[in-house]
């Protein structure tokens, strides 16, 4: 009989009469559960001990500050703001500030990294004996912070440091030196339970001497079992192996990273941001950008990051509020797919570039100037239209963005009268002379009411918006748009525009008007801004004021967000996430803001909403320039039950035949459900609705097609907060405990990719999906809608 006590599930499916060890169970489990207990508490009073180093150290500070020389005040600042970042770490509540532990064999060299673990991954010769006995020579905690015990020795290792990798990394068939793997889980200060996996059975284990007890049914399914609400969970405890690999992957270059529905893409790449940013703080100052398709999605997922212990670096941005702090426009509508796909594509880029030189020429905000009428030396000096339209081509000439020609344009306009006056001849043999005589035109000419407004009228700084504005004026982008668009385009987009702005561009933006306009500031070039107020040296004490209250915290964590995203235009790692999403126009807007940034790009394929892939490739590997790429693959769905993947396979093998669906882990035993929908709609998704939520604890998600939207709020409002109301497209990257889709035919037919958009509708639930069919789908006498059917 092996050493080893089970508390529970054997490992692996190894079972080995444990039925037989019956009420015993619960014992090791309590024991366990109080041995870990044990060591949380050591934490805490060290975790206090050094809460009491900081206060020490801020109290110190501030008395040097009394002092009052100026080395003692800057040192005092450095000290105040080194002390403070600390206790704020250490202050911040994590639910779980310790999750896993790993008990390990002896390393092969037995030399210790800087965190105090072995550092080997093999275990040591002889650390197994020939009768399959060994001692576990090393236990390491896992946390979500490092923290050392007084004499260095590691009480917590960071999750993101290289001696925790084996927590993530070992398998049954790649142990390492891992023989127990264990996730503990806590609330507060206090530890509810443990799961442990074995990772080598066949091992005769001893710790201190005594058998090496094994819990629990699996971290994993219970952490995939558990009922979704409105803010995604991180999965730092029970991240796998093949995740792993990216979110460890180095940056040197760009990541990418494709696998199907519920493979953990998005929690990868929230996962990569911390671990980046905990390799090397130095070179992610420059700002982390996370990109995601909407802000459902945003807000989904922005909670993860405080919870790994990272914040302020990483900014997360809808696509339609990119734009925010360079053209300071955020989208609040979408736009239907027919107008969203002229906006989106890449042809627009050309008609952008005309819209910006033309606006010029049209004298947006009144009639153009024919004539320039200047008085010099008591004499009238003109340029007439001819004169002024060669003046103008001459300074379109050059590559600049149009408003910055502004200074060439005046340059020339002044040479151009110069020339009239006839003063280039006055001094022909002293150049000097001549040179300040010139001065004296310009400095006289050009401080002239008139010559100013006339400047302002002839030459006037554009802003994106009204650039945009004048594109709602068909005949108007109709020349811009000539041979780029097909004229049924060209109406598309007028009408689109006018129908919410104005001639001056006033009024709600869409979604795929931020690239537009994103793409116009770049065209027409941003004037200077205004100078921020320098740091004073005082200004770290702020840092103090946010270790009082948690209110305060979040209050001063959000203004400095707001601060960074403010400043920030580029940044050192660029995260896409659902990549396949963005449009040709939105590659450019986000390729602007990574420059010079390493990337890591998440996507599917399948799910892709955008109906020319091809276009949207090349932009995206103009976006991503010419540096080497490492691709990963994820291939396990963790989000659906094998009953409801199979349904969604059947769609994936309509919108991408040939493509390898991912491994579903879970199964429920519950197959999803069809129902057809009766002469009131809303009724029947209503009912179908509440229907669901007496069968799951958490949220549920019912997806119609975008042009159901609004109705589709309404019919469920009576339904209360666990119910959201989606259109298809919003469905992106979000999960539910239950889903019902409305309508498959109906999304399917909304778009050329919505097939793909169905696919996304069908994978988003956890445990329950139900299907409505309306007449369109034609159901079958099980009500399973033609598109569904196997
Ligand atoms: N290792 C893991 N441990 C626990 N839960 C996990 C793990 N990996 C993924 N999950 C869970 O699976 C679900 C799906 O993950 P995620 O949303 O990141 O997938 P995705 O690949 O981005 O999906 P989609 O392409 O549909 O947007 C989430 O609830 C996530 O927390």
């Amino acid at each position: 009989m092996p050493a080893i006590a089970y508390g529970g599930r054997l490992p692996y499916g190894q079972q080995k009469g444990a039925a037989a060890l019956g009420a015993q169970h619960n014992s090791v489990r309590d024991q366990e559960i109080r041995s870990e207990q044990q060591h949380l508490d050591q934490v805490y009073r060290r975790l206090e001990e050094k809460i009491h180093e900081a206060e020490f150290l801020m109290d110190d500070a501030s008395k040097r500050g009394q002092v009052g020389t100026p080395g003692a005040l800057a040192e005092r600042d450095a000290q105040v703001f080194r002390a403070g970042i600390h206790l704020n770490r250490l202050n911040s509540e994590f639910e779980d500030f310790l999750f896993g532990r790993i008990d390990l064999l002896a390393g092969k060299d037995g030399t210790r990294g800087p965190d105090g673990a072995y550092t080997s991954v093999e275990p040591a010769d002889g650390a197994v004996r020939d009768d399959k006995s060994a001692d576990i020579a090393e236990t390491l905690h896992i946390g979500r912070l490092g923290v050392l015990d007084a004499d260095f020795s590691p009480l917590v290792i960071d999750w993101r440091a290289p001696a925790a990798a084996p927590f993530y990394r070992s398998t049954p068939v790649a142990p390492g030196r891992v023989v127990r793997r264990r996730v503990i889980r806590s609330k507060g200060r206090r530890v509810l339970g443990v799961e442990d996996d074995l990772l080598r059975p066949e091992l005769t284990a001893r710790l201190d001497g005594a058998a090496l007890p094994v819990v629990g049914d699996g971290a994993l399914m219970a952490a995939l079992g558990r009922a979704r609400s409105h803010s995604m969970r991180d999965i730092v405890s029970s991240i796998q192996a093949e995740q792993d690999m990216v979110i460890r992957a180095p940056a040197a270059s760009v990541t990418e990273v494709e696998g199907g529905p519920g493979t953990g893409k998005t929690a990868v790449a929230l996962h990569r941001a911390a671990y980046l940013l905990y390799q090397d703080r130095r070179r992610y100052a420059g700002g982390i950008l996370i990109v995601s398709p909407t802000p459902l999605l945003v807000s989904y997922t922005e909670g993860v990051l405080p919870s790994l212990g990272e914040e302020g670096q990483v900014a997360i941005r809808a696509l339609g509020s990119l734009a925010e702090e360079t053209a300071g426009a955020a989208a609040t509508t979408y736009d239907a797919q027919h107008v969203a796909r002229v906006k989106g594509s890449a042809r627009m880029l050309k008609v952008l570039r005309k819209a910006a030189r033309g606006a010029l020429e049209t004298g947006l905000r009144a009639p153009l100037p024919e004539r320039l009428r200047v008085v010099f030396g008591g004499a009238r000096v003109e340029l007439d239209a001819d004169e002024l339209r060669t003046v103008r081509q001459q300074v379109l000439g050059g590559t600049a963005p149009v408003n910055l020609m502004r200074p060439r344009a005046r340059k020339l306009l002044l040479d151009a009268l110069w020339h009239k006056t006839g003063g280039a001849r006055r001094y022909p043999d002293d150049p000097q002379l001549a040179a300040e005589a010139r001065e004296g035109f310009d400095e006289d000419v050009s401080t002239e009411d008139s010559f100013l407004a006339f400047l302002d009228a002839w030459w006037p700084e554009l802003s994106p918006r009204e650039v945009l504005g004048a594109m709602t004026d068909e005949a108007r982008l109709a020349r811009w748009a000539r041979r780029i668009l097909r004229p049924g385009e060209v109406r598309t987009l007028a009408r689109a525009l006018r129908a919410r702005l104005t001639p001056d561009g006033q009024g709600p933006l869409s979604v795929h008007d931020i690239a537009l306009l994103d793409e116009l500031r770049a065209l027409l070039g941003a004037p200077p801004r205004p100078k921020k107020r320098e740091a004073g040296p005082l200004d770290h004490l702020t840092g103090l004021e946010e270790l009082t209250t948690a209110a305060d915290r979040n209050t001063a964590r959000r203004e400095r967000a707001e601060r960074l995203a403010e400043e920030r235009t580029e940044y050192a790692h660029v995260i896409v996430d659902e990549a396949q999403d963005l449009t040709p126009m939105q590659w450019r807007m986000v390729g602007r803001r990574g420059r010079h940034a390493t990337w890591t790009v998440v996507g599917d394929p399948a799910q892709s909403s955008w109906s020319d892939p091809d276009e949207a490739a090349e932009a995206r590997d103009e976006a991503l320039g010419k540096r080497p790429r490492r691709r990963f693959e994820l291939t396990v769905n963790y989000r659906n039950p094998a009953e409801l993947a199979v349904l969604a396979d059947r769609v994936l093998a309509l919108a991408m035949p040939g493509s390898a669906p991912p491994r579903a882990v879970r199964s429920t035993g519950v197959e999803p459900a069809f129902t057809v929908a009766g002469p009131d709609l809303g009724a029947s998704v209503r009912e179908a609705a509440a229907g669901l939520l007496g069968e799951v604890e958490g949220t549920l998600g019912v997806v119609v097609a975008m042009a159901r939207r609004e109705e589709a709020r309404a019919w469920l409002a009576p339904l209360g907060e666990r119910v959201v109301a989606l259109g298809s497209l919003e469905a992106k990257g979000l999960e539910y405990d239950a889903t019902l889709v409305v309508s498959p035919a109906e999304i399917a037919d909304e778009s050329p990719a919505g097939l793909r958009v169905l696919y996304v509708a069908l994978t988003r639930a956890t445990q329950r999906l139900t299907v409505l069919a309306a007449a369109r789908d034609l159901p079958d006498a099980e009500g399973v809608p033609d598109l569904l059917r196997e």
